[in-house]
């Protein structure tokens, strides 16, 4: 997942459902109206972190995206990098430098939380990134087939040797029974208020099997030979199939459509410590 121009290309329903979840939230946040200084988590190219900025009020002091690959940062920063808009390394489940403390009025994070094993160092992170009074918003995978596809193709005697730490990339909430508990509790823990957990079903179609097959590539986090990457790809989309996830009433003519039912957990909550 380190290709940022493959993603850019390919992230068409990172980049809907970004829109529908500030369409829906960012009305309700309370912007300062002069000087919003706002982090965006694993910006990866930039591409909704420009989104996002169209939602922000026009007089913010800082936009800064963040990601864990110095490739998503350097093409970020060459492709939005302007004014008052960065990018930068940062790993969201490590250290926290000093610099960054309680130094953001809001903290927004799409598509990255469920690539993260320590989910607790990560929240703890992101409160500890935000100024008193601050508030997050972030949406992040629960349920998708995609996941289930890995653990058959590890399984599978041709890749499980490329995908022996397949769990390591399943989200965290994939198997969850209840997910809204799950995080309401750990923000919880670590001293959010304001705290609203919803997990939303959503319903994504691919007009057509090469469209998510690029999908599927432009986030692909196991570490395939270039040469074998058709290949893989090829029995990736045949367990689609298997699975029955082909959208049959749409595949009479030569297009076929892939229908993906999956869910998104949208979670918001705000930084209080005590001597507000
Ligand atoms: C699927 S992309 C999402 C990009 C963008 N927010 C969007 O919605 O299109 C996930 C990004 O999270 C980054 N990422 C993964 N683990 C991370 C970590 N521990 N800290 C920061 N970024 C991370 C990846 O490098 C990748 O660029
Ligand atoms: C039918 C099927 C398996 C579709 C998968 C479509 C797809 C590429 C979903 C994105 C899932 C994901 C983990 C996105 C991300 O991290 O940005």
């Amino acid at each position: 997942m380190n290709n940022a121009e493959l993603y850019r290309k390919s992230n068409s329903l990172q980049k809907r459902d970004a829109v529908e979840c500030l369409e829906e939230y960012a009305k309700n946040i309370k912007w300062k109206k002069y000087a919003d200084r706002v982090i965006d988590i694993g910006c990866a190219d930039g591409s909704v972190t420009n989104i996002l900025k169209s939602y922000m009020p026009i007089n913010y002091k800082q936009l800064l995206g963040c990601d864990i690959s110095e490739k998503m940062v350097k093409f970020a920063n060459d492709h939005h990098g302007v004014g008052r808009t960065s990018f930068r390394v940062l790993n969201i489940e490590g250290e926290l430098p000093d610099e960054l403390r309680d130094s953001f009025d809001h903290a927004f994070s799409f598509y990255t939380l469920h690539w993260i094993r320590n989910q607790e160092k990560a929240f703890k992170n992101i409160f500890d990134i935000l100024a008193n009074g601050g508030d997050c918003l972030l949406l992040f995978m629960g349920h998708t087939p995609i996941f289930d596809v890995y653990r058959k193709l590890s399984r599978s005697n041709k890749w499980s040797s490329w995908l022996k730490d397949v769990d390591r990339y399943v989200s965290p909430y994939h198997d969850s029974r209840n997910p809204e508990k799950e995080v309401s509790k750990l923000m919880e823990k670590i001293g959010f208020t304001d705290i609203d957990v919803r997990c939303k079903n959503m319903v994504y179609v691919y007009d057509d099997i090469n469209v998510l097959k690029k999908s599927v590539a432009a986030i692909n986090p196991f570490d395939i030979p270039k040469d074998s990457l058709d290949d893989f790809m090829e029995d990736y989309i045949e367990l689609v199939r298997e699975l029955r996830l082909v959208d049959k009433a749409n595949n009479i003519g030569k297009t076929i459509t892939v229908r993906h039912n999956y869910t998104v957990i949208v979670a918001s909550g705000r930084k209080l410590t005590q001597n507000s």
